[in-house]
């Protein structure tokens, strides 16, 4: 088998400042402990996340100069909305300054107070949103999604018995929509296969509920149905893309990850009648609805990622450079969520640090030590992510403990996953002096972004 490259070339390289342990020590503690705090310019390799994170190509470059700025009925937009109807197959588009922008708009025109919303793990901004219009949000993945080392193929998988279970207890009238997310980020950027979306969708035919999808990786999520799923080996991603869309009645995403772009969202239905409202919703939140808290380059730029994003040799690319980096650490038998998923490697900061008790905080702990070895930025996934139950104030515990390595697209080289590789292993090998910590400041909402720590 012979290696295979990315299929670009680079043209424009921003230069990375390499900090010493000194520098990184006192950044650290100015932070509070916390990767969210850190300045850029004290961050080497940025592993931060995967949002806004990526490089656009030349085209796109050339596509920020094609922005028509009129304030109603901007070309860009009619463009846009062309590009996500061909692609994802929707019939009427809301463009929204990001994911939360969506998610904000959906959660209030589909959620009457008290109703619940079953789907596939949570995610921070989705459930919020959810909550905040009055949604109960409830957990209907698969358990293995919850088992870091479940070698299940698409541990983003819907229960179906789960599902039916709360539909018949709570009444199809109590549930606002299923929230399914391709890929699952909680869980390890873990795929849905088509068999499972179209089990889904039958389900909910049977009980007349809707189903909206997080489009945000959907690309990804396409890839390992490609890869993994009978059927699908020789239908495009564009191919499996629009399929499995089209046993959904909406979507929002995050144009931020899959669509290349370093700002944006969309939200698209096929029903007249939300839209309508999603349509009015969006001139009191966003921008008017054409444009939706975006420039006109900003969709421009937005329409020609997503035709980059469903180019079969690019995904194959992408993800083989996050499987890549997994690859190395296994072979040092570093604890990582396994199937290595489509957007990050998830280091299991509970194998990892065994000694620390979840209360102590080991996947931000383990994302303080990884960044005073390296400067490498990384984000908790764990307790610190959870936050507290509205009901009973107490923190959730979480299965998952996890410090996420997310790899932007088309960002870094095979010889930074290396270094990123060295670093990890160098902290593990110090695992048994590592000590945890504790929260000293703690925000109401979204805790994860800004809390403090200090060392125990
Ligand atoms: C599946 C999914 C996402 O992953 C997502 C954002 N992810 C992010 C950015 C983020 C957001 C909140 C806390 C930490 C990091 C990620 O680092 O993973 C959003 C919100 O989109 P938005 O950031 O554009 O508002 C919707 N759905």
């Amino acid at each position: 088998r012979r290696s295979w490259a990315e299929p670009w070339k680079i043209k424009m390289v921003e230069p990375l400042r390499v900090t010493t342990r000194e520098e990184r020590e006192r950044a650290l503690a100015e932070a509070g402990y916390n990767t969210f705090l850190l300045r850029s310019e004290d961050v080497y390799i940025d592993l931060l996340t995967d949002s806004g994170t990526n490089a656009m190509s030349d085209r796109q470059w050339a596509a920020i100069m094609l922005g028509d700025e009129a304030y109603a009925g901007s070309r860009n937009f009619y463009r846009l909305e062309a590009t996500i109807q061909q692609y994802y197959g929707y019939r009427y588009v809301v463009p929204t300054h990001q994911g939360r922008g969506a998610e904000h708009l959906i959660s209030r025109a589909a959620i009457r107070p008290g109703q619940y919303v079953p789907g596939n793990m949570y995610f921070t901004t989705t459930r919020l949103h959810q909550e905040l219009a009055g949604g109960i949000f409830v957990d209907v993945i698969i358990d293995e999604a919850h088992d870091p080392q479940s070698l299940h193929p698409f541990k983003g998988n819907v229960d179906l018995d789960k599902l039916e279970a709360l539909i018949r207890r709570e009444g199809a009238q109590n549930i606002a929509y299923v929230s399914l997310a391709g890929t699952v980020n909680m869980a390890g950027g873990q795929p849905v296969s088509m068999a499972n979306v179209r089990a889904v969708r039958s389900l909910c035919d049977r009980y007349g509920v809707r189903i909206f999808l997080d489009a945000t990786r959907m690309i990804e999520n396409a890839f390992f149905i490609q890869e993994r799923e009978e059927g699908y080996a020789n239908r495009s991603i564009a191919e499996i893309l629009k399929e499995f869309c089209s046993y959904t009645d909406g979507a929002w995403m995050s144009a931020k990850k899959d669509a290349l772009v370093n700002i944006g969202g969309w939200l698209a239905v096929n029903d007249a009648e939300l839209f309508d409202e999603l349509r009015n919703l969006v001139v009191v939140y966003e921008g008017l609805h054409t444009y939706g808290g975006l420039a006109g380059r900003d969709m421009e730029a937005m329409a020609v990622g997503i035709e980059e994003s469903v180019q079969d040799d690019y995904i194959r690319a992408r993800i083989g450079q996050v499987r890549y980096l997994g690859e190395l650490l296994t072979d040092w038998d570093i604890p990582i969520v396994q199937p290595v998923g489509g957007h990050a490697i998830f280091l299991d900061a509970r194998r990892f640090y065994p000694h620390i008790p979840q209360r102590e905080f080991p996947a931000q702990t383990l994302a303080a030590e990884l960044y005073l070895d390296s400067g490498i930025r990384s984000m908790e996934r764990g307790i610190a992510s959870a936050g507290r139950d509205p009901k009973t104030g107490d923190h959730y515990y979480p299965k998952l403990e996890l410090t996420r390595l997310t790899i932007p697209r088309r960002v870094y080289t095979q010889a930074h996953m290396d270094v990123v590789a060295e670093a990890v292993k160098a902290v593990y090998d110090a695992r048994a002096q590592t000590r945890g910590l504790r929260m000293v400041y703690e925000p109401k909402y979204l805790r994860f972004f800004q809390a403090r720590f200090e060392r125990l």
